[in-house]
């Protein structure tokens, strides 16, 4: 478990809102290479491009460094989905706002995902991307909280496992801001209230 214990929160354009930093730049980018070598490895002998799938808007950060680490072609289609539940919790129930601009069918197709917290949002996509038919269907996410884990996902990669905290910055978001950190930290309480 990734624990926020030896960093500093560095000097950034939000000031004193960060309570803690989870996962430094440093860190990011190594471990990113990783899944991306581990991906282009499974994917290596394949003939046609893979597909990644965005998950907008937290994962843009992550898919950007990602197919740029790869060493096979890829292609980048993005989806918008809303989670219907309270501000911190997903319920499961999904609403597509932007579906993929192409058929997906006989593709081999990787969900690049920003973190899991339930799991509920990425079981229901899942479920829908594969009645489209692809060749494969897997999915890497940079994080994932196992303690807030409501549903058994088969994971291809797993970037850092964090503890169940909210967390916000590399794509990640409280009220739209903090997206633009390059790091993964946790707000100081007074942010929420
Ligand atoms: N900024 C943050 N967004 C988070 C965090 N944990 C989850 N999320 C958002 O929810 C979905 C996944 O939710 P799930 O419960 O259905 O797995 C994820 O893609 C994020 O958009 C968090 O700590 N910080
Ligand atoms: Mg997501």
């Amino acid at each position: 478990m990734h624990s926020a214990k030896n960093f500093e929160v560095p000097v950034n354009r939000y000031g004193d809102d960060l309570e803690s930093v989870l996962i430094t730049e440093d860190e990011l980018r190594t471990r990113i290479q990783e899944l991306a070598d581990a991906t282009s490895k499974r994917f290596h002998d394949e003939e046609d491009d893979l597909i990644l799938v965005c998950v907008l808007k937290g994962a843009a950060f992550f898919i950007t460094d990602f197919a740029r680490a790869m060493s096979v072609p890829t292609q980048l289609e993005f989806m918008a989905v809303s989670s219907y539940g309270n501000s911190t919790s997903s319920s499961g129930v999904v609403r597509i706002l932007k579906d993929l601009d192409r058929d997906i069918k006989d593709r081999n197709v990787v969900i690049v995902e920003d973190i899991i917290d339930s799991g509920l949002t990425l079981s229901w996509l899942l479920k829908n991307l594969q009645n489209r038919g692809p060749r494969s269907l897997s999915v890497v996410t940079l994080l994932r909280k196992p303690e807030a884990v409501k549903v058994q996902i088969d994971l291809a990669e797993i970037g850092f496992d964090i503890p169940n905290e909210f967390v916000v910055g590399y794509g990640l978001d409280f009220a739209e801001r903090y997206r633009d950190l390059p790091f993964v930290g946790t707000l100081h309480p007074r942010v929420y209230e």
